[in-house]
């Protein structure tokens, strides 16, 4: 695990995008052999979805051969409701980039067979190999999608009932008014997210530090011990490129060192 730790939201969304921006690049994706890029809601990720929207404007980065997967949706929320993960993701992500919309996949909450739709959501992720990159943000109480704590490592798309300390957090979408917050969610298991090439998790905000602490132990050294080891990583890259460059290295030498 790397902890890559940044002063505010936007530095923390511009360090996401630009990430994101070069795995999507240097993947080189095809219609035949598409980027697998599973993406969160909340509102972590959107100084990240601000930041990978300017790049696609300035032509560094698109979308026309990504394929996404969603990790939840609300259960018998209209999906033109306001505070639908679908009306979400196209308002604040995916009406402003260049995704084909029939490359865009979020669960259908109002599916008439709930479970039938987990497990097809499952099946065409494996259809496109597995999710090379999850994106995904936590809730105050640690819970990653809508997997509440005590959900099994080995989890799997599935119903899940909202805690009620994630009603009551997620309340504010609905004018504070906790009777308007579902109850239920499809969400990708955490098995589902594990299962990916790669996670990155956006964490921000005061309300998360209790969450995150228990995630990585951190303590004041901790901060230090992984600012020296992002220190140190960067280091070798940079003197990996430039071997690289002075073709003293290949590729293919360069992989078996990660
Ligand atoms: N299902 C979503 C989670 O996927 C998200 O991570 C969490 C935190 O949201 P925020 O980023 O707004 O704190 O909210 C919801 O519960």
């Amino acid at each position: 695990m790397r902890l890559i730790i940044r002063e505010d939201p936007k530095a923390v969304g511009d360090y996401i995008a630009n990430y994101i921006c070069k795995r999507i690049n240097e993947f080189a994706p095809t219609p035949e052999r598409p980027f697998v890029l599973g993406l969160p809601t909340g509102s972590s990720p959107i100084p990240t979805y601000k930041a990978l929207i300017q790049m696609v404007k300035d032509k560094k980065l698109s979308f026309k051969n990504v394929v996404t997967f969603n990790m939840d949706e609300y259960v018998g929320l209209p999906r033109d409701h306001p505070e639908s993960y679908h009306t979400f993701m196209f308002r604040e992500f995916f009406s402003h980039i260049d995704i084909p919309p029939s490359q865009v996949n979020i669960l259908d909450g109002n599916a008439v067979d709930l479970i039938g739709e987990c497990k097809a959501y499952e099946e065409r992720i494996k259809q496109y190999g597995g999710i090379e990159l999850f994106l995904g943000g936590i809730g105050e109480d640690g819970h990653i999608a809508f997997n509440e704590p005590g959900s099994s490592l080995a989890s799997r798309t599935r119903i899940k009932t909202l805690a009620y300390d994630t009603i009551l957090a997620n309340a504010r979408f609905f004018n504070n008014d906790i009777s308007a917050v579902p109850r239920m969610a499809l969400t990708v298991g955490v098995g589902t997210v594990l299962d990916a090439r790669e996670v990155v998790v956006v964490v921000t905000g005061q309300r998360k530090a209790l969450a995150l602490s228990k995630a990585i132990e951190l303590h004041v050294k901790t901060v230090k011990y992984f600012k020296s080891i992002e220190r140190v990583q960067d280091e070798v890259e940079r003197t990996q490129a430039e071997l690289k460059a002075k073709g003293k290295i290949t590729e293919e030498q360069l992989g078996s060192l990660e």
